[in-house]
């Protein structure tokens, strides 16, 4: 049977192009398959979008917005469809899939307001005038999602860009076909008009379609550093198009003087392992000082990271951490720890990989204090490197030895070394006795460095938007008493 895959101009149709599966890391089954957009269907999908546009950018905000509220009411009424429908597709426990999807609700109210707060209209009397500031969508904007967040972070694109009256071709990860398309289904379902959303989904070759497309705007782009780097070499020389670029991190986590270990420890924890050291923000090197208290967060560190559980997305009791993306993802975890330890590294947990054809792995834990020749690489899976420090200035240094900056943390009691820490530190995200994942959709979201290219999401992503309109309004004329020397009228 023919899977009608794409989305295109309000209709659904099977690809074109090259067959592709999705499988379910956890249980090795296929559970997905379809044909992938073709240059032709790209074409298609990016001038749907671009007849769309007029009408969606002239409908009245609240208007937008009553389909963003439907699309979010269906995604309560669905919540629990999708949630499972994310754990088959990546792996991860359904009680994380659940807050998945409730950050996606939570979305539609964040925009408005950030909508209204850094791109509404400002208005300022002057001399026989008024200036205002507005407000105006770009056009026809790409959305490209990773696969660790298959919902939320290309939500965090696609309704913002809506609310602002953009018409949107999305390029889902070839990963996660299904979460997407259950989640354009919804669109569909609120009422979404032709052509205001289209999905093409497909792999890497439907993606540089859809970004090398003349009639694009502009793309939102959350993905690995490396494709974020092609990507903004392709746009280099075209400054009338906007590029929002997140990407990856290898982000360093600090320890010094806690009085509460155990509370140290969960910080450590949630910030290095939680979706299996699947998100942008994990924490991939851990500094702590070496004392007799650096030894001891280390002790429990090991003892609790040793008791973890890893399991399938629907066990119970539910597992702190499910399969990776793939067994592919999970065999290059281990492969990476091997080649640290090969380099020196000593290991302090084990990283295991008992099925090759699942994505299982635990938590790995190596301390490369001292190993020469280390790479600035984002491991992404729950690998995390230790190195004990001395003094707190050379962690620092460390720390920002980096070509990244996306998130960073220190866990300490005392305030001063917390306030000096973010002096120094370069990271988009800094914080201080929490964990350094789970960034407020409240918040402004993005890196430095490798990471981004300074257009932050989440609350920010009202900027990318829309473009700003500087207005100066009379509503009738007169010749001005006093005029410019060497006028005469
Ligand atoms: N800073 C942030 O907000 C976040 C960053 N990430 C990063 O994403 C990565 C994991 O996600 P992945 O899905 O592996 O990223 P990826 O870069 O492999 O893929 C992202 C999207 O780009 C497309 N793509 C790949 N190559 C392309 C090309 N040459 N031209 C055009 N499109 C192309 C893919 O098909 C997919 O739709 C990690 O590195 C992670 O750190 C993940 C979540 C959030
Ligand atoms: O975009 C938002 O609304 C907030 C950003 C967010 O949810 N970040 C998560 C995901 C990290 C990742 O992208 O991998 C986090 O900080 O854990």
């Amino acid at each position: 049977m023919t899977n009608s895959i794409q989305f295109i101009n309000g209709a659904w149709e099977a690809g074109e192009g090259q067959k592709f599966d999705s499988v379910d890391p956890a249980r090795n089954e296929v559970i997905w398959s379809g044909e992938s957009a073709s240059a032709n269907q790209v074409e298609k999908a990016v001038m749907a979008a671009r007849e769309a546009f007029p009408e969606w950018a002239d409908k009245s905000v609240d208007e937008r917005l009553a389909i963003c509220k439907k699309f979010s009411e269906l995604l309560e009424e669905n919540k629990e469809h999708l949630a499972r429908t994310m754990a088959k597709e990546t792996g991860k426990p359904v009680w994380e899939t659940r807050t998945e999807v409730g950050a996606m609700i939570g979305k539609v109210a964040i925009s408005e307001k950030a909508y209204h707060e850094r791109t509404g209209t400002v208005e300022n009397e002057m001399p026989g005038a008024k200036a205002f500031i507005r407000h105006k969508p770009h056009g026809v904007v790409a959305v490209y999602g990773p696969y660790n967040f298959p919902g939320h972070l290309p939500n965090g694109h696609i309704v913002p860009a809506l609310i602002a009256g953009n018409t949107i071709v999305f390029k889902p990860s070839e990963l996660t076909p299904m979460v997407a398309q259950e989640t354009v289904k919804l669109w569909e379902k609120a009422g979404i008009p032709a052509g205001v959303i289209n999905l093409v989904q497909g792999e890497v070759e439907t993606g540089k379609a859809l970004s090398a497309h003349p009639q694009i705007d502009g793309l939102y782009f959350t993905g690995s550093s490396n494709t974020g780097h092609l990507l903004h070499k392709q746009f280099g020389g075209r400054p009338d198009k906007i590029l929002a670029l997140e990407m990856g991190g290898n982000n360093p986590l600090l320890v010094k003087n806690v009085s509460d270990i155990d509370a140290a420890v969960h910080n450590i924890v949630q910030s290095a392992f939680i979706t299996s050291g699947q998100r942008c923000t994990c924490a991939r090197r851990l500094f702590i000082e070496d004392s007799e208290q650096g030894r001891a967060v280390l002790e429990r560190l090991v003892e609790v990271t040793e008791n973890i559980l890893v399991d399938d997305y629907e066990a119970d009791p539910q597992p702190f951490m499910g399969a990776m993306i793939s067994a592919k993802a999970a065999g290059e975890m281990v492969d990476a720890q091997n080649e640290l330890l090969h380099k020196g590294a000593k290991s302090l947990v084990r990283m295991k990989q008992e099925d090759p054809k699942k994505g299982f792995v635990t938590p790995g834990i190596v301390d490369v204090t001292g190993v020469e020749g280390l790479e600035d690489e984002e491991h992404f899976g729950p690998l995390l490197k230790v190195y004990r420090y001395k003094e707190l200035d050379g962690a620092i240094k460390e720390a920002n030895n980096t070509r990244y900056g996306l998130s960073a943390g220190i866990l300490c009691d005392d305030e001063q070394t917390y306030r000096y820490f973010f002096k120094h530190i370069r990271a988009g995200i800094v914080n201080w006795n929490k964990p350094i994942t789970g960034a407020s959709s409240a918040a402004p979201f993005g890196g430095i460095g490798a990471s981004g290219n300074h257009r932050a999401s989440a609350y920010y992503a009202a900027d990318y938007c829309a473009y700003p309109v500087a207005s100066v309004e009379a509503d009738s004329m007169t010749l001005p008493e006093s005029l410019a020397p060497g006028l005469k009228f």
